[in-house]
């Protein structure tokens, strides 16, 4: 093995692949892989969704759902289990927290354009409704698993460590929106928790100015994990059998 490839585990593991990545690439088992599926809802993908309506720019998130279709018909080919994060809370916004008491209450834009907007209160990111579902292109597959979460990071407060353990993930491939933020976020806790994180940079996509993407991207690069692409993916789980 090269000096400067990451090998994930003690290499001895089936079906290793050899990711290209920066800062170097990263081998790892498809068997301890997954991809995780950041908030594809309509609320962040969609025109007329809560980030459209708060007044971020979308424009490019339709760009990186066709990437992230690719990437999980690669995985799902590579018998790589898929796991979609959902955001939001219950219709009554019990979840989201109350003043004073929850940050999120006073950070949250889509509790904040509610305020400012009251004829979209339960609307926006309220599960059961449009917002809050997958935008169309990315409907789960039989096998593929869906998870609710109530804050940025998948890790709090949700299912995702218990359902990545038991099936002895080590390696999160995340695509998803937003990169600066839910991705970020999640990236970091896996990070705490000794995942090994790679983020596709073309499946991902961030709010704000474009500098937030490049700010997420330099801090896993330098700091949290692994940057690859939806081709350097596809190129190397694609020569992988289920
Ligand atoms: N999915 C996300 O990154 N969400 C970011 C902001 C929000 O949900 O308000």
């Amino acid at each position: 093995m090269a000096d400067n490839i990451v090998e994930v585990g003690n290499g001895t593991g089936k079906r290793m692949v050899t990711l290209p990545a920066r800062p170097e690439p990263i081998r790892v088992s498809a068997d301890e892989t997954a991809v995780v599926v950041i908030d594809m809802q309509n609320a962040y993908a969609s025109p007329g969704g809560y980030v459209d309506l708060a007044g971020f720019d979308i424009a490019g998130a339709a760009g990186t759902i066709g990437k992230i279709a690719t990437v999980l018909e690669a995985a799902r080919g590579a018998g790589v289990p898929v796991i979609y994060l959902q955001n939001g809370w219950d219709p009554d916004y019990v979840e989201a927290g109350t003043a004073g008491k929850s940050p999120n209450f006073h950070k949250s834009n889509a509790l904040k354009t509610m305020r400012a907007r009251p004829d979209l209160k339960g609307q926006l990111l309220a599960r059961g409704g449009w917002d809050y579902a997958l935008v169309d292109g990315l409907a789960p597959q039989p096998g593929d698993i869906q998870l609710h979460k109530t804050r940025y990071s998948a890790f709090f407060n949700s299912q995702l460590d218990s359902i990545l353990r038991a099936r002895g993930i080590k390696t999160i491939v995340f695509v998803g929106i937003a990169t600066n933020v839910c991705v970020e976020s999640t990236l970091r806790d896996g990070f705490h928790l000794e995942y090994f994180g790679v983020m596709l940079e073309d499946a991902t996509h961030h709010l704000g100015p474009p500098a937030m993407q490049e700010a997420t991207v330099y801090n896993v690069e330098k700091f949290f994990g692994w940057v690859s692409t939806t081709a350097d993916f596809c190129g190397s789980f694609g020569q992988i059998e289920a």
